[in-house]
């Protein structure tokens, strides 16, 4: 959509610092950038957390084509609203709120007055987009960002900032399946595949709602943080034969959220008649599924896409009064390439955060 004029006259004055790549490397660095000036419907936000999503990884990696630097990443992000604009009915300064994966979209089509900004055609990704002014869309890992205020959640007062900054992705990408899929009535049997940032908190969706939850993940050293720490019922490991035969027909739905290309034949194995197999991971290459083990017993194979904003409330709400929060580490800004390569290798128990507030300046004065 052309932008209009009052959006052509906004001008990008405000100064913020950010931690770009600049290449397939994915290096992150600061980088100086500026913002709009805030719009009549605007907010500005301090950011104060910022989760760390496999998608930013993807993103800067540029694994899905269509990386456009410098990459700012950063989806999951919580902070104080510090100005808003003459419009702005639902916030004020000082109040504490999050924004996601997505900054705009076009608001007026059937998606979007359903309450599926999700999957309208002119939504616009937080990061590593074109804004409906022509700049680049820069994500999180900043130190504060401007957005209309359709696109920012309240964060309600039991939810801290740094535990809630990851559900404004990995929360909303798999309560959507759940409540869309019909996978969330008490005592149905939820399958969680991948036990990651998304994953863990499926599990803890999943518990939440009185369903029997099983992890099925290739790291059997997972079993116990999985049973005993996230509260999982079971716990099938995929590589072995033995797991994964007791567990056939079993489940009634599975959250799939691997990152990478793996068998998917013997997993819908473990659904009963009529499961549903939701793929939210989205590896590099296509998936290959053999169409007996989809027609035989009448599986379903779904996709599901983030969420949209009146979904992304009501999960925040939901997790507040549910306890459910993500398991995170918390790290500076200094340390992000670190906490990049740890991500690759699945070395995180089970997002990294990162503490924008009190680190992102100290960080960009040191690498100059
Ligand atoms: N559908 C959506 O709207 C949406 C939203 C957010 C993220 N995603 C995608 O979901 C995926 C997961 O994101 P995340 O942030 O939870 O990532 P993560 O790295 O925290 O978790 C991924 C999980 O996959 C497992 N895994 C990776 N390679 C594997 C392999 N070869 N075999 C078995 N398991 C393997 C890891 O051990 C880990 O538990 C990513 O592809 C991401 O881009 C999709
Ligand atoms: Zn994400
Ligand atoms: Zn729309």
């Amino acid at each position: 959509m052309a932008p209009t004029a009052a959006e052509q006259s906004q001008q990008h004055t405000r100064k913020a610092v950010g931690l770009a790549a600049r290449d397939v490397s994915g290096h992150l660095a600061p980088l100086a950038i500026t913002r709009r000036s805030t719009g009549d419907d605007d907010v500005v936000i301090k950011i104060l957390y910022c989760g760390i999503c496999h998608s930013d990884l993807h993103s800067i990696k540029n694994d899905w084509k269509d990386a456009t630097y410098p990459v700012i990443p950063g989806h999951e992000i919580a902070g104080e609203i510090t100005e808003a604009g003459k419009n702005v009915t639902r916030f004020k300064a000082g109040d504490r709120v999050g924004v996601g994966c997505m900054v705009n979209s076009c608001q007026s089509c059937e998606s979007c007055d359903k309450g599926f900004e999700n999957h309208c055609p002119g939504m616009i990704f937080t990061y590593n987009r074109v804004d409906r002014d022509g700049t680049l869309t820069y994500g999180g890992y900043s130190s504060m960002v401007v957005v209309h205020e359709r696109f920012v959640v309240r964060f309600p007062d039991a939810m801290p900032l740094d535990k809630g900054a990851p559900l404004l992705c990995a929360g909303i990408t798999v309560y959507t399946p759940m409540k869309y899929h019909g996978l969330n009535a008490p005592g149905m049997h939820l399958g969680v595949l991948g036990l990651g940032g998304l994953g863990h908190v499926a599990v803890k969706f999943g518990k939440a709602f009185g369903m029997k939850v099983t992890v099925i993940s290739s790291s059997p050293g997972k079993k116990q943080e999985a049973l005993e720490r996230l509260g999982a019922d079971g716990f099938v490991v995929s590589k072995n034969a033995d797991e994964m035969k007791a567990a056939m027909s079993t489940m009634d739905g599975i959250i799939n959220t691997v990152s990478a290309n793996i068998p998917m034949a013997p997993l819908f194995g473990l659904l009963k008649p009529n499961g549903k197999m939701v793929m939210v991971g989205l590896p590099e290459k296509p998936i290959e599924v053999p169409p007996f083990a989809l027609v035989a017993k009448n599986k379903t194979l779904a996709g599901s896409f983030i969420g949209g904003m009146r979904d992304t409330q009501e999960m925040l709400d939901l997790a507040a009064k549910h306890g459910v929060t993500a398991d995170i580490e918390v790290i500076g800004a200094e340390y992000v390439n670190t906490a990049m390569e740890r991500l690759a290798k699945a070395d995180v128990r089970y997002r990294f955060v990162i503490d924008i507030g009190n680190t992102l300046y100290k960080a960009a004065a040191a690498a100059k």
